[in-house]
């Protein structure tokens, strides 16, 4: 039976993936081989030596500590693209309204409660209505600050709203360029494009290169009336420098989905509890594509997905034993791992061996299971962190 460990709101659509009579699945599994989880951040969690993999339903990672977890041999996983439309849709919504007087009409006429006579509304609402003209999103710039997943989601869909539409994105990958409209104007960098938009949306992770990439100097080159946009992560935003050229008039509004104490009741603000996947469909598709993921690789120890280890996957042939390993990435490991099996007679039949940074991953189908001793002479193997027979 494996045990798996959840946290947060999982959806039921994915947690029922875990068949009943081969997963034991809840919140308070003791001894977990692997972990579900979304923004819960396990930092200082301590985990369980029995924990062989973590799966984020979701994309960002900067809730695991996946250095540490890759030293022990730790696979994270990720779901990417899995929420990418939920949060496409909210950023769409988020440039609404910072265009028009949503929001404010909204509060306004929500102060009318004592008015009684329908004509004498109607009369009052017209002629207060111009103070929540808005301005109309064709025509206007919008700059992207990474076009992964969710960045060429909303370039795509800005372009269908006649925007002219610029991005930055230095690590873009072939897979992304792909779903990219040729229409998007590729920016040299990050103040090129911060000093041309009316609104800039950021689509990058929390990583240290991102670390409040937009601060004081990079706001210092924005257009006055610009419109910030972060569904992105907190630490992306130096949110103290944001409140300020918002006060000095030197940025127009600022609309995320990460509140901080500064921001909260400013009028230029419009700040979301973290809610951009939280719809049905990228909760259940993170979900589902989270445990699938993770059965493939309790059942078969193939990694797809993951954001530290190499894609590795073998399918299933006549083997009567598979045997999963990481090492060190250094040389000379797999031929001691061969020179095991070779002294005591045990044929490998397939094997596929990846590296990626220090870690390399091998899955090895063998003739037979191999005995006890061969096993703990493999493990004894120089540079080996983890084995696992399957
Ligand atoms: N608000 C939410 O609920 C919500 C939901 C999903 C994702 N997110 C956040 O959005 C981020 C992006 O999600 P995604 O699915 O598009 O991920 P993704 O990995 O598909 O795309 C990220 C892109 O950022 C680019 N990038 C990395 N460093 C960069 C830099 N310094 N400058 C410019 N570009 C850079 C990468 O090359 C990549 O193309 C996630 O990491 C997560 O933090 C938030
Ligand atoms: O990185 C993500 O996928 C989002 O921030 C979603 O977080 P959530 O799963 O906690 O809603």
């Amino acid at each position: 039976m494996y045990q798996i460990r959840t946290y947060n709101k999982i959806s039921d659509k994915g947690l029922s993936r875990f068949s009943k009579d081969q997963y034991n699945v809840g919140e308070d599994v003791g001894q977990p081989d692997a972990v579900i989880l979304r923004s819960q951040k396990l930092h200082n969690e301590p985990l369980p030596e029995s924990v062989l993999g973590v799966a984020r339903a979701g994309a960002g990672v900067n809730n695991v500590p996946v250095e540490e977890y890759t030293k022990k041999g730790i696979v994270v996983f990720n779901t990417p693209g899995a929420n990418a439309n939920a949060v496409k849709e909210l950023v769409l919504a988020g440039m609404l309204l910072g265009s028009r007087g949503i929001l404010q009409g909204k509060d306004y006429v929500n102060t009318l409660g004592d008015m009684t006579d329908a004509g004498e509304m109607s009369k009052l609402l017209e002629a207060e209505k111009k103070r929540f003209a808005g301005s109309e999103l064709a025509g206007k710039k919008l700059g992207i600050i990474g076009l992964g997943a969710i960045g060429s989601m909303v370039a795509n869909a800005a372009l269908a709203l006649d925007m002219e539409v610029l991005g930055f994105d230095p690590a873009l990958s072939v897979e992304a360029a792909w779903r990219l409209s040729s229409n998007v104007r590729r920016m040299e960098s990050v103040q090129a494009l911060l000093s041309q938009v009316d609104y800039v949306s950021l689509h990058v992770p929390a990583i240290e290169a991102t670390r409040n990439l937009i601060n004081a100097e990079t706001l210092s080159v924005m257009k006055p009336n610009a419109v910030i946009l972060n569904f992105a992560r907190e630490a992306i935003v130096d949110a103290s420098a944001v409140v300020e050229a918002l006060n000095a008039g030197k940025l127009g509004q600022y609309i995320c989905d990460f509140p901080e104490p500064c921001l909260i009741g400013h009028d230029k603000v419009v700040a979301l509890p973290h809610i951009g996947a939280s719809t049905a469909e990228a909760e259940e598709n993170c979900a589902v594509m989270a445990a699938n993921q993770l059965m493939d690789f309790l059942e078969n120890g193939n990694i797809v997905n993951s954001v530290n280890f190499p894609h590795t996957v073998m399918a299933r042939g006549e083997g009567g034993c598979r045997i999963t390993f990481t090492n060190e990435n250094v040389s000379g490991v797999l031929g001691n791992v061969l020179s095991v099996f070779a002294a005591n007679n045990v044929n490998v039949i397939d094997m596929v061996n990846k590296s990626r940074n220090d870690v390399a991953y091998n899955i090895l189908d063998l003739a037979e299971k191999p005995s006890e001793d061969v096993i703990a002479a493999l493990k004894a193997v120089e540079h080996v962190i983890s084995l696992r027979v399957i």
